[in-house]
């Protein structure tokens, strides 16, 4: 334990333990410290802002124990746990938090974030280790474009701030995306002027890369034949702004399976492809290693198809998204790609209108893959549901551990629950929780 002294401002800390932001925590008997970029076990030299500005001032939490947030002055004893960061920005880009963990470090502190979570949610489950997945790195990135001063900038928000760090390249990033930069600040350029702060989003395809920008309004003619030119010049698959389409040179397609889809501008990607064959795989064993036959999946939150177009080769699917161009984007993959079984789409708000047992029951498996918000609604109608395989994918371990509970409560086994690492040096972790429907009979597996 530490001492800490409310009127202090400068003080040494102890770390005890890790916050689930990747922040080193000290606990003293006034309540914990978050101090950044630092480990377990490390002695630092820290800042405490006086009780006003809003960045780093202690707050009261609502078991009325003090929680502060203090600024890294020194490392006075380093963790053997330390390693050198990859990026000459980390600490100063808010992009990555987590770079300063050497590797066994860093990989328990993402799978705990599961275990933590599922633990607050009073679930005792066994879960199995990390998976890695950044493989080449992440194929889509968003950059923040200002004005500011008259000189044009584009890059990643500082780390808690909103200031721009600007970005000329990102070691997370895959190398097709080397270019983005320079990409992202030369359409930046061409629409500034117009006074607004823009967000370009770029994604890696087999087409070349796929520009979305946000935060423009309406384009007119004008800035259109400027963008087809920059397009032209710059070598892009598709430019678009806010999802409506400037100009498409390529088709800006990803293979999914045996398919290829060509990605709804702005629309849904996992963030590595190595992440998306993961998640589909773990989704896939589940249904090949399934007690009966799987001849029937439900497919919800599909996104444009990476688990549809993969199951497929086993089952018939139903695919339901609220995005309607994301259906009919795998619509078109699936109506191009011969020797598939069947899949049907439904544009459908899950949140409002989750599929009820009385739709459920015609399915051998269900797969369930919501934004950081969960499945709440969909979780309970399966629980009251007779599906003998339920695959839950998430984004947000807490959500999952809320949408586990409730499956759990309505008379599912969880068989294995995986934590996957897409998002390397961030806090962010997807998993996927494997239920089954004791009872269920065996059938014939052929
Ligand atoms: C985490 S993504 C997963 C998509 C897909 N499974 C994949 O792996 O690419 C979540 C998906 O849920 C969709 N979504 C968000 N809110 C929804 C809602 N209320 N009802 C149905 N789908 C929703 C999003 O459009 C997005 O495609």
């Amino acid at each position: 334990m530490n001492g800490l002294s409310s009127a202090v401002t400068d003080m040494r800390l102890t770390i005890d333990r890790l916050g689930a932001r990747g922040d080193g925590i000290a606990d003293t008997p006034d309540g914990p410290v978050y101090v950044p970029y630092a480990l377990p076990g490390e002695t630092v030299s820290v800042g405490l802002p006086a009780p006003d500005p809003v960045e780093g001032r202690a707050a009261r939490s609502s078991h009325g124990r003090v929680e502060a947030r203090a600024n890294l002055i020194a490392i006075d004893t380093p963790s053997p746990d330390r390693r050198a960061p990859d990026c000459a920005l980390f600490t100063r880009c808010g992009g990555c938090s987590a770079q300063h963990m050497a590797e066994p470090t860093y990989r328990d502190w993402k799978r705990d974030s599961v275990v933590t979570a599922l633990s607050r949610a009073r679930l005792d489950i066994d879960i199995g280790p990390l998976v890695d997945a950044h493989g080449s790195g992440r194929r889509r990135v968003t950059f923040h474009a200002r004005r500011k001063d008259g000189v044009d900038a584009v890059g990643f928000m500082a780390a808690r701030s909103h200031n721009l760090i600007s970005i000329d390249h990102c070691p997370v990033l895959d190398p097709a995306l080397d270019r983005a930069p320079q990409v992202a600040l030369d359409v930046a350029r061409l629409l500034l002027p117009k006074g607004k702060p823009l967000d370009v989003q770029i994604t890696a395809t087999s087409g070349g890369l796929d520009v979305d920008v946000r935060g423009y309004g309406q384009a007119g003619e004008g800035i259109r034949r400027t963008l087809t030119q920059a397009a032209e010049r710059l070598d892009l698959a598709r430019l678009s702004i806010h999802g409506d389409r400037i100009v498409e040179r390529r088709a800006p397609s990803v293979p999914m399976g045996k398919g290829h889809v060509v990605l709804p501008a702005g629309g849904f990607l996992q963030a590595t492809t190595l992440g998306e064959d993961t998640l589909a795989r773990l989704v896939l064993e589940a249904c090949v290693e399934a007690p009966r036959r799987i001849r029937r999946v439900a497919d919800l939150f599909a996104g444009c198809g990476p688990f549809a177009l993969r199951l497929t080769e086993i089952a018939e699917v139903h695919a339901v998204e609220s995005a309607a161009p994301a259906l009919a984007a795998l619509d078109r993959a699936f109506r191009a790609t011969p020797g598939l079984r069947r899949i049907t789409t439904e544009t459908r708000d899950l949140f409002r209108r989750p599929l009820l047992p009385s739709e459920l029951k015609t399915y051998d498996a269900v797969v369930f893959d919501p934004p950081r918000a969960g499945a709440e609604a969909q979780a309970h109608e399966l629980a009251r549901s007779t599906v003998p395989l339920v695959i839950a994918v998430s984004c947000d371990a807490g959500t999952f551990a809320r949408d586990t509970k409730i499956l759990i409560d309505g008379g599912y086994t969880p068989i294995r629950i995986t934590p996957v690492d897409q998002f390397r040096y961030s806090a962010h972790v997807e998993t996927v929780g494997v239920f089954f429907r004791p009872g269920i009979k065996r059938s014939s597996r052929v």
